[in-house]
């Protein structure tokens, strides 16, 4: 791991005319090159985190910094550069009228000159995997591939930090995992340090760290496995564990040798194979 390339301290943020903090007094650091997923209920402040980070809202307290720039009304554009977000709705994401088109628009926006765009196109189409559907247009897409064109657009205008807001809740299974393994590709080729913001455990439990927000306030810090043997405190505040992981307890109840609590349903499946063999 490599140094902090986000800090973050004590920050609050209380919406115009709400009672209660979005945000209270949250400290935490990004280390540049890793995975860091932030979890929590509806309502628990992740958006609203999100959208500090993007200097889309400043806080009212504490101090963030982003690459070393101190957040400020200021710093705002330069902080953005250095920050790109995915969002939920794939539809929402898509301006352009082809996957060409869409990832050029912010090159566009940029400035890029048009031979670094064109490198840049075939660079990042290359890296989501979605070479092949440069003239496709989005309503011949799929929810996991529109993600992943909203990707390219993201990564092709160079940013450190890759954020994903909520960018698989309304993918099915099979897109949800492809653009899983694209972030996690990019991330292992030191492309981009990723902060992906969820409500489902399961997505967390790809990342190298997890952060669990609850009522605007850090509940917990720690590596997927550290947070999952938190167990029914996680249930407490409105997660639901992983499938893998309640039928590896469940399993461990019956009397079956499972040696771990997986974390993820291929894991499990490999060592159910494994006391399949031994039988
Ligand atoms: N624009 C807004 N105006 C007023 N209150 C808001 C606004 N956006 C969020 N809130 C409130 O701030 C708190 C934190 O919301 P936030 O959206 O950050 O949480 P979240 O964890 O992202 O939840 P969700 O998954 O539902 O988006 C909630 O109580 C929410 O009602």
């Amino acid at each position: 791991m490599g140094q902090q390339i986000i800090t973050i301290e004590n920050i609050s943020f209380t919406y115009h005319d709400e009672s209660t903090p979005a945000l209270n007094s949250v400290s935490l650091s990004v280390e540049q090159g890793e995975w860091l997923a932030i979890v929590g209920h509806n309502g628990s402040g992740k958006s609203t985190l999100a959208r500090i980070l993007n200097g889309l809202i400043l806080p009212q307290s504490g101090r963030v910094s982003v690459c070393g720039v101190d957040l400020s009304e200021e710093s705002i554009w330069e902080i953005r550069k250095q920050v790109g977000m995915v969002f939920q709705n794939p539809d929402n994401q898509f301006v352009g009228t082809t996957v060409i088109d869409d990832v050029a628009f912010g090159l566009e926006n940029n400035g890029i000159p048009r031979e670094e765009m064109v490198k840049r196109i075939d660079w990042s189409t290359k890296q989501v995997k979605m070479e092949a559907f440069l003239d496709q247009e989005p309503h011949h897409l799929s929810g996991g591939q529109k993600q992943r064109v909203a990707i390219a657009g993201v990564i092709a205008v160079q940013p450190t930090i890759l954020i994903l807001d909520e960018a698989t809740s309304m993918l099915d299974p099979i897109g949800r995992s492809e653009v899983l393994e694209t972030v996690r590709l990019l991330k292992d080729q030191g492309i981009v340090t990723v902060i992906s913001i969820t409500h489902d455990l399961e997505e967390a439990a790809k990342a190298d760290r997890v952060i669990v927000l609850n009522r605007g306030e850090k509940f917990a810090e720690g590596t997927p496995s550290e947070i999952f043997s938190l167990d029914h405190k996680l249930v407490e505040i409105g997660l639901d564990l992983p499938f893998s992981y309640i039928v590896s307890k469940k399993l461990k109840e019956a009397g079956i040798p499972i040696q771990q609590d997986h974390l993820s349903e291929e894991s499990l499946v490999n060592e159910l194979w494994t006391l399949q063999l031994k039988i």
